[in-house]
C-alpha cells in the first residue's frame, strides 16, 4: 500500500530551541493513527509541519509524494486552522468562509455532521462551550475532501457522550483511503478506532506500532502500552 505521509530527517527549531529532532515517519494510505505524547512533546508542532503551516524545518514532509506547501494545503485538512478566527465571528460566517477558501469543502457533508453532532449555527464562536467548539472543529475539518485529516486533541475537556459522538463521526465520515491522525495525551477514548500508534518522546518518534501488535502483546491494550513507555517499562526494551 502506498504511503500517504512520508517524513524524512525532519528537525525543527523555534526561538533557538530544538522542538523536534530527526523525525522519520511513514503513514500508509487509509490508516487511522493515534499520535500520542505528554504535554509539550511536540504533537501540535508535528501536525503544523505536516499541514504546511509551520515553516523553516530541515528535512522533508511529503503528502502523496508531493513536498510543496501548496500540495500540503490542498491535501491536508487540519483542525488547528480554526485558531485564526475572530471570536466574535458567527458560525454560519465561518462555514461560508470555508466554502469560499476550500474548493473541496462539502456543505452537504458539513450539514450532515452538524446535524449529527447538534452544532448550532446561529451562535458566535465566543459563545460556544469548549465541547461545542470541538464539535465545530471536527465538523469543519472532516467536511473537506482531502487525503489527510489531522485532529489535534479533539477531546479536550468535553463530556463522555460528546466524545463518543465525535468518535462515531470520525468512523462514519472517514473515506476508506484517507489517513486520519488524532493526537492526544491519553488514549482510552480513541484506542478502539486506531490502526497504528505513534509516540513522540524526547523530541522524536519514540515508536510506531500497529494497534493489533500492541493488543496482542499487552493484555490491557494501547493504554497500558503507552503508560509503560512513560514509566520506562516498555517490553521492547
Ligand atoms: N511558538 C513557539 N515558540 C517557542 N516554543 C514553542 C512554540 N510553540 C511550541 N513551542 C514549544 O514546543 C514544544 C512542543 O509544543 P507542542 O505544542 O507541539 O506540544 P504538544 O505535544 O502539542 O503539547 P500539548 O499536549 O500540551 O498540546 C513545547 O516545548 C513548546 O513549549
Amino acid at each position: 500500500m502506498a504511503n500517504t505521509i512520508e517524513i524524512e530527517n525532519l528537525t525543527y527549531h523555534k526561538n533557538y530551541r530544538r522542538i523536534l529532532e530527526n523525525i522519520n515517519l511513514q503513514i500508509e494510505q487509509g490508516k487511522t493513527v493515534g499520535l500520542l505524547g505528554e504535554n509539550g512533546a511536540g504533537k501540535t508542532t508535528l501536525m503544523r509541519l505536516i499541514a504546511g503551516v509551520a515553516k523553516g524545518a530541515h528535512g522533508t514532509v511529503k503528502i502523496d509524494g508531493e513536498d510543496q506547501v501548496a500540495a500540503k494545503k490542498a491535501e491536508v485538512s487540519f483542525s488547528g486552522q480554526l485558531d485564526g478566527f475572530n471570536p466574535s465571528m458567527r458560525i454560519d460566517k465561518i462555514i461560508r468562509f470555508y466554502e469560499d477558501v476550500y474548493s473541496d469543502f462539502s456543505t452537504e457533508r458539513y450539514n450532515q455532521i452538524a446535524g449529527f453532532l447538534q452544532i448550532d449555527e446561529g451562535l458566535r464562536l465566543s459563545a460556544l462551550s469548549k465541547g461545542m467548539k470541538e464539535k465545530l472543529v471536527i465538523g469543519l475539518t472532516l467536511s473537506r475532501d482531502t487525503k489527510v485529516y489531522l485532529l489535534d486533541e479533539p477531546f479536550g475537556g468535553i463530556d463522555s457522550m460528546s466524545r463518543k459522538k465525535i468518535i462515531q463521526s470520525i468512523i462514519k465520515w472517514k473515506a476508506s483511503d484517507a489517513v486520519i491522525v488524532v493526537s492526544d495525551h491519553y488514549v482510552s477514548e480513541i484506542a478502539s478506532i486506531l490502526d497504528e500508534v505513534v509516540i513522540i518522546k524526547d523530541k522524536t518518534i519514540y515508536t510506531k506500532k500497529s494497534a493489533e501488535e500492541i493488543r496482542a502483546q499487552y493484555a490491557e491494550g494501547i493504554e497500558q502500552y503507552y503508560e509503560s513507555i512513560y514509566e520506562g517499562n516498555d517490553m521492547d526494551d
